[in-house]
């Protein structure tokens, strides 16, 4: 066993190559093929984001970087130590927040640090258990049993858990499922104030906007592939694609027919949305068909793709787009 790391591999702060899973099937069921051959470069530095719909195997990928499942061929490097060959290094490299809410009800936030730091071997003298505590917002709660703690707060510990021994990687499954909306703010904050201080952050989530947000870079996982790999800028320029919402004086009942070629729809509010590709149709020449199909604008507004756009493309699900909690587009 070798505790120097591969140069060229430590560049990214994880690295898959050809990485294949299949679940043995159980009860009967035929054998599941969960991971087909993923190629993944994850950049040290980044925040990325790991998409795709239920099922995709995101969680699979996941539990392999954590060693609570067991791959089925290729490689995985983590902050460039081999998972396989240097398992010790490799898992000490990274702190992962899992989906499940799985916490010791009878230890307080302030024990259950101690107890994670103890496992990781962390000497007493280097422990950040009240630091961390506070970056999380849990220094009052320091002492309350982990039951008594609220869904928000529970998500909050196990970010702090698997911060104990400042792995330079953090990866989030699922951090905000069942968080409310205050705490999902809370708990970015510190994942950035995290990303700033140097660690390189992998999230998986459903809910694109949240990617779009915080994310550089975007893998798009469909049915055990990576169908996209990319910075999430270049991602979206690769949808040649904006809406045009209308807001017409009069109600229409449905799009006039003469605006066919632009995929029309009137929404729910009355607006009718348009799609048109800008680098090949002059905005103006949108406006005039809208004048020349008779109808008059109250008001208008253009949106660019997003991330629902290009997954939608890319996984040519909208059920799993849908599911993926993307809202705002339903009404189309
Ligand atoms: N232990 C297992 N045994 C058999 N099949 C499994 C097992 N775990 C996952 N699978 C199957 O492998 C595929 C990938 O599952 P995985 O949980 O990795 O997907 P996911 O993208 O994380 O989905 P979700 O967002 O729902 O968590 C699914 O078809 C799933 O049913």
């Amino acid at each position: 066993m070798t505790d120097t790391t591969d140069t060229a591999a430590s560049q990214n702060a994880i690295e898959a190559r050809g990485l294949e899973k299949t679940y043995r099937g159980q009860h009967g069921q035929p054998p599941k093929h969960a991971l087909k051959g993923i190629d993944l470069a994850i950049p040290q530095g980044s925040i990325f984001g790991l998409l795709g719909p239920n099922g995709a195997g995101k969680s699979t990928f996941i539990n392999i970087l954590a060693g609570l499942v067991m791959k089925t061929a290729g490689s995985v490097s983590i902050w460039g130590f081999d998972i396989d060959r240097n398992p010790r290094n490799a898992r000490r490299s990274i702190g992962i927040v899992p989906q499940e809410l799985n916490l010791d009800p009878f230890f307080t936030p302030r024990e259950a640090m101690e107890i994670q730091a103890g496992l990781y071997g962390v000497p007493k003298r280097a422990r950040k258990t009240e630091e961390i505590l506070a970056a999380v917002g849990l220094t009052d709660k320091a002492e309350a049993y982990a039951r008594s703690l609220s869904g928000g707060m529970r998500r909050r510990l196990l970010v702090a858990k698997a911060m104990v021994h400042s792995p330079p990687i953090l990866v989030l499954d699922e951090p905000t499922a069942g968080v409310d909306i205050e705490l999902r703010a809370q708990l970015w904050d510190y994942v950035r104030q995290l990303h700033a201080a140097g660690t390189t952050i992998v999230l998986t989530t459903h809910y694109l906007e949240e990617a779009e947000e915080l994310c550089d870079r975007i893998a798009i996982i469909n049915n055990g592939e990576v169908v996209a790999h990319d910075t999430k800028d270049a991602l979206l320029r690769r949808l040649d694609t904006k809406r045009l919402i209308v807001r017409p004086e009069a109600a229409l009942a449905q799009a006039p027919e003469a605006l066919k070629a632009f995929e029309p729809a009137v929404r729910e509010d009355g607006a009718l949305v348009l799609h048109y590709a800008p680098s090949r149709m002059p905005f103006e020449d949108v406006l005039d068909a809208v004048h020349g199909a008779g109808v008059r604008i109250a008001d208008l507004s253009t949106e660019d793709a997003d991330l629902e756009s290009v997954f939608l493309s890319l996984t040519g699900s909208r059920a799993a787009a849908a599911k993926a909690g993307a809202g705002g587009l339903a009404a189309e």
